[in-house]
């Protein structure tokens, strides 16, 4: 049990041992975007990586230093002065020496013995504090190391005056009960942090077994990001210690924010199913959890999304029930008898059935036939036309557009974006919608493949989801767009400008 009244922060190394996850690697830019919205968030240490990688490394470290954030900034440090003196080149607040506690980790790796490593440690730690710096000392491996040892090694580190000391679950090897047994000896000692990877999938479970034996600094990484299966979620660990334990972390607000902004800056998609962040946490598609959410929205969830900067959404598929179509319905404005909603209801699931997902231009296509409500076209694609290979990408369209043929061209980053734009100029401002997601999957395989290209287009309080499979990316594209437009402004009273608007 953990009682409420406990203090735990979060140390966040998403900057160092998330950008060891495989493929990632973060420019300067990057790394300052991230690191404010870790001060947004509120965390207590930003670890902005490892001063020993490099000169391009040390350079993105000293722009997140520059930044004088109210967290403490700190780097990565082997048991090595060097590596101690290039953290200071950077300008951190503290470092994090990493000395190994297995036998395997002092033998195998780094060729000493268990009491030169002693010795090491006290003396790194000196010349690190002699230098001002708040000082970690992370027994690497430590959960493989003999639990006498790593006490040993702890109160080294603590005598010579290291503010602190971590017990690494380096390859996510332990459960709980080891976890505790560990930390609760070595929090007779000192302060103590946890650092745990969810190679078995217990990188919570381990963190929160930590907390409950004394550790009040938890090492995260946004999205669960770090070397192979991943250090233990921010996220999940500031939802956990708040949603069962009463305990607050951070902002908890800005967790959403953080986690896309991470995302799109390492190009590591999150997976649906994440939990916090992905893109299902707060979506309902089975018709019994629409129904009893609708009727009370804590039926199905365990907080509210707006908890974590997040809103909820209804999907539609195989599942869906009558409650959920009339209520996505209702968000389109839409109005239908009973029997036309189980109509409705019956072919949604018919077409879920065949393993499509369905969007909601699928289901207002399906309401128009079932209810016989024909509806005239505001916006519809006549043609489109791209090049791209040249210089400047350019692409050119022809709408119709309220009855009224417009032709426009526009220049992008890609035939896809040249078209946007083209398709911008030819519907004007006034009529322009945000385009919220954008997806693309290849459907076939090989060069002819053909691709399913999702957009989501949102205007005002609204959203609209098309889809669209073809074998030409671009026209997917404009048409899925063109389509979420006509859906998104067929609701609404001359949203068109003259055409010299
Ligand atoms: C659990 C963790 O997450 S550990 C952190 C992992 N992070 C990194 O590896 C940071 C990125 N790494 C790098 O930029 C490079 O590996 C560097 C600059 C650190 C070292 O590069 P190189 O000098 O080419 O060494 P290389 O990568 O081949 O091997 C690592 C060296 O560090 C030593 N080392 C590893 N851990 C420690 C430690 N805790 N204390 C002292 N030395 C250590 C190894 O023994 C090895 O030294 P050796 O070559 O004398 O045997």
């Amino acid at each position: 049990m953990i009682p409420s009244d406990r203090t735990v922060r979060i140390l966040d190394t998403t900057l160092r041992d998330g950008e060891q996850a495989p493929g990632v690697s973060l420019s300067p830019d990057e790394k300052v975007e991230i690191a404010r919205a870790l001060e947004r968030a509120g965390v207590s240490t930003i670890e902005a990586g490892s001063a020993c990688t490099g000169t391009g490394e040390r350079r993105a470290i000293s722009r997140v230093t520059d930044l004088d954030l109210e967290a403490r900034v700190t780097s990565f440090c082997r048991g090595l002065t060097g590596d101690v003196d290039l953290a200071l080149e950077c300008d951190v607040d503290g470092v994090h020496i990493v000395v190994p506690s297995s036998d395997r980790h002092v033998e195998g790796k780094v060729g000493t013995s268990l009491g030169d490593n002693l010795v090491t440690t006290a003396e790194l730690v000196e010349y690190a504090t002699d230098h001002d710096l708040w000082v970690e000392v992370i027994g690497e491996d430590g959960s493989r190391a003999d639990l006498d040892y790593l006490a040993e090694l702890a109160e080294t580190a603590l005598d010579a005056g290291a503010d602190r000391f971590c017990f690494a679950d380096t390859v996510g090897h332990t459960g709980p009960e080891h976890t505790a047994k560990a930390v609760s000896r070595l929090a007779e000692l000192g302060p103590v942090s946890a650092h745990t990877h969810d190679d078995l999938g217990l990188g919570v479970a381990n963190a929160l077994a930590a907390v409950a034996a004394g550790a009040d600094l938890i090492h995260c990484t946004v999205d669960g990001l770090g070397e192979r299966a991943g250090n233990v979620a921010l996220e999940e660990v500031a939802i956990a210690l708040s949603h069962v334990y009463d305990i607050d972390t951070v902002d908890l607000e800005e967790l959403y924010d953080l986690a896309q902004t991470v995302s799109r800056a390492t190009g590591v998609q999150l997976p649906p199913n994440k939990a916090v962040v992905g893109e299902n946490a707060f979506t309902h598609e089975s018709g019994i959890h629409t129904d009893g959410t609708l009727k009370d929205d804590k039926m199905y969830e365990p907080y509210a999304p707006e908890t974590v900067g997040r809103e909820r959404r209804l999907a539609l598929g195989k599942h869906t029930g009558r409650a959920g179509v009339e209520a996505t319905l209702a968000e389109h404005g839409v109005e239908a008898t009973d029997d036309a909603v189980a109509e409705i209801a019956a072919r949604v699931t018919e077409l879920g059935d065949r393993g499509r997902r369905v969007t909601d231009a699928d289901l207002l296509a399906i309401a128009e036939d079932v209810t016989g409500d024909d509806r005239e076209r505001m916006v519809d694609l006549l043609d489109v036309q791209a090049t791209s290979g040249g210089a400047v990408p350019t692409a050119s369209v022809r709408l119709e557009v309220d009855g009224e043929q417009r032709v426009a061209s526009g220049t992008g980053s890609g035939p896809v974006d040249a078209a946007v734009s083209a398709i911008r100029e030819a519907i004007g401002s006034r009529a322009d919608a945000e385009l919220e997601s954008y997806h693309v999957d290849a459907v076939t395989g090989g060069t002819d493949a053909v691709v399913t290209v999702e957009v989501t287009m949102g205007r005002d309080d609204r959203s609209v989801t098309v889809a669209r499979s073809e074998a030409d990316i671009t026209r997917a594209s404009v048409d899925a767009m063109v389509d979420a437009l006509d859906r998104l402004l067929a609701t609404e009273e001359k949203p068109f400008a003259p055409a010299d608007d």
